[in-house]
């Protein structure tokens, strides 16, 4: 039986993923975050990238690799509540089946500002916005439909239109980052517990992740050419990554658990 890994199609995870050569006996497996934490849980993989609610939730029967995670401080640009009228007015709104953690932090952001929205899972882009107040994209899908709302590959992030398209895009990172201050942590890599990764392994991943970050202008060129985004958007929306787990991205998932009840005030998280 091969050592399964398993991993999300997604541009953000292309630093960790395009200089992964599985070595005989590794056998990598994409699917969606949703897809990829039923696939750990169930024993279809071995060690996979988890969605850090899924982990939160699982905590128990998972083990957390402790360098390892797709985090953000700030803007993270593919986490998207794409929406036609202001957050306050917000009643309806389209959930993606793709993710946990965006739509639990997305519940969490639209009680702590006390917007009384009903999310509805819907397998819709933008055209859901004919009939939702708002949908909510994340990965690839979020990217490119908000890239595709550009008129122009703005020279700086700074450039970027406060309304794309005539549409309000809100990013829940940032609504994070302005509420906390603290970084946002969307995914993790996990086995179940008591499985430790094959040494060789991990030391596989985290070459991968170094390679990736070392030649990140060839890695935005390839998701580039895959996504037919600039290369210039690709390469600041990679580069802005946070995929060590490191104290800050700790503290801003301890925060998250204990904001969405996943961990008690007197509980001590640790990976
Ligand atoms: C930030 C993102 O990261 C992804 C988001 C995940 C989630 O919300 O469950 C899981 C894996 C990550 O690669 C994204 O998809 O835009």
């Amino acid at each position: 039986m091969p050592y399964r890994i398993g991993l999300p199609h997604y541009a953000n995870t292309a630093p960790l993923v395009h200089f992964l050569e599985a070595p005989r006996g590794v056998e990598l497996r994409f699917g969606v975050p949703t897809e990829l934490n039923r696939w750990l849980a169930e024993g279809e993989v071995d060690l996979s990238l988890v969605s850090s609610q899924f982990y939160l939730e699982a905590r128990g029967a998972l083990r957390a690799l402790p360098d390892f995670s797709v985090a953000v401080l700030g803007a993270v640009y593919s986490v998207n509540l794409f929406h036609k009228r202001p957050w306050d007015e917000l009643r309806r709104i389209a959930i993606t089946s793709e993710s946990a953690t965006s739509v639990r932090l997305l519940a969490h952001l639209l009680e702590r500002s006390g917007v009384p929205a009903e999310l509805e899972p819907a397998p819709v882009g933008l055209e859901g916005l004919e009939s939702y107040d708002g949908v909510l994209l994340i990965g690839d899908r979020a990217l490119t439909a908000y890239a595709g709302l550009l008129e122009h590959t703005p020279a700086s992030v700074h450039d970027l239109p406060r309304r794309p398209g005539g549409h309000y895009v809100t990013d829940l990172a940032m609504q994070w980052f302005r509420a906390t201050r603290l970084p946002f942590v969307f995914a993790l890599w996990a086995t179940r517990a008591g499985e430790q990764p094959p040494p060789e392994v991990v030391a596989l991943l985290r070459r991968a992740r170094r390679e990736g970050l070392g030649r990140l202008g060839e890695v935005a060129a390839a998701e580039s050419a895959r996504l037919g985004i600039p290369a210039p958007l690709l390469q600041h929306y990679l580069w802005n990554f946070r995929y060590h787990l490191e104290p800050p991205d700790r503290l801003g998932l301890a925060t998250f658990a204990e904001a969405v009840g996943l961990l008690g005030p007197e509980e001590y998280w640790s990976v």
